[in-house]
């Protein structure tokens, strides 16, 4: 094949990726078949500059994930310190007859996204030239990708992506680390009488209000939480490795915060949820359904609190429509 015809085989490849963790795995796979590096790895970091995911393709390796115990060597770390405090876009480093270079993928206050290319020799120019050509489609593609994925006026992730973000949890390593007392929770949140803060205070306000409420979310959750706008004013949780009390309080907390959002002079702005535990042998419509029965109980109970399914299956008020993985093959 010709490089260029390779080079858009490549760039063919990682545009037709849907998923932002399998377009960087064709990117590291398109820049090894034309560099042949050492290592190649994309490193990514959150707000408090801890790593948080590393994808990694060493020579004639498979491609390893990783979300813990991701080891940053010391001379990666001061690289990085070096980019960040330059606004440097990429950086070259020789060490023991090697190169390392450090290219900026994505940087934002949350997150911060590094490819990290590790080679024997220099790379010339013109692989210097395609490298950054890829990257450049790479940023575009990615970023037209996360505004698919993203609610508009929340900056959550939309519904859209519930369904394929839950969905590789069950197939991950979400399930691996918890114990009898830590597992996993899902939490539906809906706006109590959101109708009348529109009817009185008109769209606009109403669009303010789930602004706050959705920076309310962000702040009151841990960074691991999955966070998404679920429709009209109808958000869901997503909470790993939690007790029940600890997930009880995170939710109880959001929901005494929620109150505190001062606008004009409505009624205190107040949410009602539903709770259940996220396991994994069940099907998630059916986990849906146990959280939204929950809400509605919140609802039908004064609104303004928090209900876990399993109050409501004890009270012997839960419909039982279970649907297990084993019923429906959703992959
Ligand atoms: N401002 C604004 N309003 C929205 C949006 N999406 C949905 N809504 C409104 O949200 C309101 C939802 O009303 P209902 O489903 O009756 O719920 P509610 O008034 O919150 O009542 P309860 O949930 O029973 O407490 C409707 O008036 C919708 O028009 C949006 O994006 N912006």
């Amino acid at each position: 094949m010709s490089i260029s015809n390779n080079i858009l085989h490549h760039i063919e490849n990682f545009t037709a990726q849907r998923d932002k963790e399998l377009l960087a795995f064709s990117l590291l796979k398109s820049i090894r078949d034309i560099l042949n590096p050492i290592r190649i790895s994309i490193l990514t970091l959150n707000g408090q500059d801890e790593p948080i995911m590393e994808i990694s393709l060493s020579n004639g390796e498979s491609c390893d994930y990783r979300y813990q115990d991701i080891k940053v060597s010391d001379s990666t770390r001061a690289s990085l310190d070096y980019i960040n405090t330059w606004h440097l876009d990429e950086l070259m480093k020789a060490h023991d007859d090697q190169y390392t270079s450090f290219h900026v993928l994505q940087q934002s206050r949350q997150l911060n996204q590094y490819l990290i290319i590790t080679l024997d020799n220099k790379p010339s120019r013109s692989e210097s030239y395609i490298i950054k050509g890829m990257l450049s489609i790479y940023s575009n593609f990615s970023s037209l990708l996360a505004d698919a994925q993203t609610d508009e006026l929340t900056g959550l992730m939309n519904r859209k992506t519930f369904e394929e973000s839950i969905i590789k949890l069950y197939q991950g390593s979400a399930f691996s680390e918890l114990t009898d007392s830590h597992t996993n929770w899902i939490a539906i949140i809906d706006l109590d009488h959101f109708k009348v803060i529109n009817d009185k205070a008109g769209h606009l306000y109403g669009d303010e209000v789930l602004i706050h409420v959705s920076r309310v979310l962000r702040q009151t959750f841990r960074q691991d939480d999955m966070l998404f706008r679920f429709g009209g004013e109808e958000f869901v949780v997503l909470m790993r490795n939690l007790t029940r009390q600890e997930c009880a309080d995170l939710v109880d907390q959001f929901r005494t915060s929620v109150q505190e959002i001062a606008m004009h002079d409505l009624e205190p702005i107040t949410i009602s949820a539903g709770i259940c535990e996220f396991l994994n042998d069940t099907f998630h419509i059916t986990l849906m359904d146990h959280a939204d029965q929950a809400l509605y109980y919140s609802k039908q109970n004064g609104r303004n609190r928090i209900t876990f399914y399993d109050e409501i299956v004890e009270a012997g008020l839960a419909k039982q429509n279970n649907v297990t993985h084993g019923d429906i093959d959703f992959f």
